[in-house]
């Protein structure tokens, strides 16, 4: 396969697109944050390309497979004559052809001298290339903070400097407006202590405006919600944690509500039937990827035509969109939530639209499913201790009790299982039993 290189680019030279081509097919797909896994690879072409330094390319590849699916991704490649044994994992190949025949070419990600070069762009602001670095001006930050590539599971991939800050670099690349730089942003403005505000941010010009990256506080000592779930010894000590999560995610939900109101664009009323259609829709969806999805469909469409038949929800409203046990960070006694830019694997107007705030709740629900498994046999009972004191948590602060509106949050916790069922069977199959068990047991329930 050839690789394509963008007709106006002038900081590098085109011939090494093509040297690195063969090596990004193979390498691109092995990553965690590839959507397109599985899919046979058709095309990969440049669509923007900045050199940073010298033997440091920032490049968007956009992917493309049979069929019309395509991606577009951020990559940073070093290109080095030889490594230090530290940079040894990071090696994506030696080009065999081509101006860079010899050389290694690997990510950069992994290399201080490049992440140190994207913080110091973050630090002062302004354009490299397409590229544009902006911050907010109030937050310092200092010059020389030791930067440390994060190595848990993500679909992203973040760093953090000096204990101070986290930069977190979009992978997925979607053209407008990114929801986990606009909705942080307009939470802090309205003075919600419980999302960190982004510090600075950069995004790309070309071919059009798409967010890049967001450099935000780094919560030291935090620990995460999966974390403490797992670790926790009973139900017992994890209920008052459980109960404080759900207080949180109603307390963000109300400003959320606050800075983003009803007439805001991109808001639109919704209703019921639309839900269970659109819910139906990709349920439908997904059972011709994941066929063992198939026989359950017709009684997981009853569970959301039951959400259907009743009229008095809870508001439609902007929410975080893919609430989960990893998605909060315990900070001393306070919780605090991240990454709102919703589910990965929908396109960014999707994600920004309002949807029922059931969703987050069912996003939690879930995770405590799913931390239940995580822990072994025998921890149905946990995981109700802990679902019981989360949904009276937020039941104490907002205005509507999820309790109430069980319909809704069985459906939407379908809607989510349906959800994992696709992200685990492109990203992580291993993982697939554990939503295939919540879909097997809500078809059950809907019996009843
Ligand atoms: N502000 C922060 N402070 C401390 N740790 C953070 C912060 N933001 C993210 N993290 C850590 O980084 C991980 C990945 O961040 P996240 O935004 O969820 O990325 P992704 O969307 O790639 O999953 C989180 O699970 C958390 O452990
Ligand atoms: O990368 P993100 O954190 O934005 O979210 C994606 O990956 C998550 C897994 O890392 C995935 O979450 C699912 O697995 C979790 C356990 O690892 C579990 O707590 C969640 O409830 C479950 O949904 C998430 O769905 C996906 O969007």
């Amino acid at each position: 396969m050839l690789i394509t290189a963008p007709h106006d680019v002038s900081l590098s030279p085109p011939q090494h697109l093509a040297s690195v081509a063969g090596l990004l097919e193979g390498w691109l797909p092995e990553q965690r944050w590839f959507a397109g896994k599985g899919l046979p690879l058709t095309d990969l072409s440049v669509v923007s390309l900045t050199e940073l330094y010298p033997g440091c390319l920032h490049l968007l590849v956009r992917a493309s497979h049979a069929g019309a699916h395509s991606g577009c991704y951020q990559v940073l490649l070093g290109v080095s004559e030889g490594l230090p044994a530290r940079l040894r994992p990071a090696v994506i190949g030696r080009p065999a052809v081509g101006p860079l025949r010899g050389l290694t070419v690997y990510d950069a990600l992994h290399d201080p001298r490049a992440t140190g070069t994207l913080l110091e762009r973050l630090r002062a602001p302004g354009a490299a290339g397409p590229l544009r670095f902006e911050r907010d001006g109030r937050t310092d930050v200092p010059a020389g903070l030791r930067p440390r590539l994060l190595d848990g599971e993500q679909s992203n991939t973040s760093l953090v400097y000096g204990d101070a800050f986290i930069l977190k670099l979009f992978r997925r690349v979607q053209y407008g407006v990114h929801p986990d730089l606009e909705v942080p942003s307009a939470l802090s403005r309205d003075g919600c202590a419980r999302v960190p505000a982004p510090v600075a941010w950069f995004w790309t010009t070309e071919p059009r405006r798409a967010t890049l990256g967001v450099l935000q506080p780094f919560l030291r000592g935090a620990t995460d919600g999966w974390s403490l779930a797992l670790d926790s010894p009973t139900g017992e000590d994890l209920a008052e944690t459980a109960f404080e999560l759900g207080r949180a995610t109603a307390e963000v939900h109300l400003a959320l509500a606050r800075a983003f109101p009803p007439d805001e664009p991109g808001r639109d009323a919704g209703s019921a039937d639309g839900l269970a259609a659109a819910m139906s829709a990709r349920l439908d969806a997904t059972a011709r990827q994941v066929p063992e999805l198939a026989r359950h469909v017709p009684r997981l469409r009853a569970v959301y035509q039951a959400a259907a038949g009743h009229r008095s929800h809870p508001a439609d409203q902007r929410i975080h969109g893919d609430l989960h046990l990893g998605q909060v960070l315990l900070d001393g006694r306070r919780w605090r939530i991240i990454d709102f830019e919703g589910e990965p694997s929908r396109p960014l107007a999707e994600r920004r639209r309002v949807q029922s705030p059931a969703r987050d709740v069912a996003g939690m629900l879930r995770s405590f499913d799913y931390a239940a498994h995580a822990r072994g046999p025998g921890h149905t009972e946990w995981a109700r201790r802990c679902r019981d004191a989360y949904l009276a948590g937020y039941a104490r602060e907002a205005p509507w009790d999820p309790r109430e509106h069980t319909a809704l949050v069985r459906a939407h916790e379908t809607d989510r299982a349906v959800y994992e069922v696709l992200y685990e069977a492109r990203h992580r199959p291993d993982w697939l039993p554990v939503p295939m068990a919540a879909i097997a047991r809500l078809a059950e329930e809907s019996r009843s």
